[in-house]
């Protein structure tokens, strides 16, 4: 069976830089892969690519349907989510009226925001505050809620735990293993590379816009010539 999200010979440009050199990933259903490099390798750059938020070219296909070439927002109606670095929540609005712009925006079948809410106590309790009052964590956690509102199949997340306190960087490590036990799959950007190689069930290693490495958790650990080439600084 076909991996759920595969990316092919993906190239991306910002002007005339190129920023992505033929990047080529399978994440399959219920699994975490973790994407990871040093500042500045294109991890960013590959999910906003995926996203057709960059000029290029390349195949992403999930389910097997070809996405690439789509608008963004219709990417997303297919049920590919994505989290951006930046939280992206509407500051003025509460958090139940973020959570429905979710809902609308994403498409396919849409999710409850009763169930949402349950499974994220935090935010259920400060449902009708704005969104702006909330932490960083709690903002980083409703960004990561709303994308789901759409009942997406994949999802691709950017560094959902920087700048979060240890408590709330557990809540967000436990929500994204939550999310693979649904089935869902999971592409991950994470800085930290301890909770990257705990929750993983692969790992990647971009380089100059290419994947470099990729295998296990424990082969990377294993594989100290990759991570002093292309992770260690
Ligand atoms: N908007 C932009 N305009 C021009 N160049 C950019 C832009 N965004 C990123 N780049 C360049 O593209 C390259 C890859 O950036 P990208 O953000 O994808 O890296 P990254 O692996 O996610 O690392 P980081 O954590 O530093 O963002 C870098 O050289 C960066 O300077």
């Amino acid at each position: 069976m076909s991996a759920l999200l595969q990316i092919r010979g993906l190239h991306a440009f910002y002007g005339q830089g190129q920023v992505l050199r033929g990047v080529d990933l399978e994440v399959g259903r219920g699994e975490i892969v973790a994407l990871l490099g040093r500042n500045g390798a294109g991890r960013s750059s590959t999910l906003k690519a995926a996203m057709g938020m960059l000029r290029g070219s390349g195949s992403v296909l999930l389910d097997g349907a070809e996405l690439f070439g789509l608008k963004t927002f219709q990417i997303a109606r297919q049920g590919l989510a994505y989290v951006p670095e930046e939280r992206a929540v509407f500051p003025t609005l509460t958090v139940q009226q973020n959570l429905l712009l979710g809902q609308h925006g994403g498409g396919v079948g849409g999710v409850n925001i009763d169930d949402m809410l349950c499974l994220m106590p935090q935010l259920a309790a400060r449902r009708h505050v704005a969104a702006g009052a909330l932490s960083g964590g709690e903002q980083q956690m409703l960004s990561l809620c709303r994308s789901l509102m759409g009942a997406p199949k994949a999802i691709m997340v950017d560094e959902p735990t920087e700048g979060l306190a240890p408590a709330m960087v557990k809540v967000v490590a436990q929500h994204l293993q939550r999310l693979r036990e649904q089935g869902l799959g999971v592409l991950l950007v994470e800085q930290k590379l301890d909770i990257a190689l705990e929750i993983a069930d692969r790992v990647l290693v971009m380089g100059r816009g290419r994947i470099v490495f990729a295998g296990t958790s424990s082969e990377l650990r294993r594989n100290q010539a990759v991570r002093r080439q292309w992770l260690e600084v």
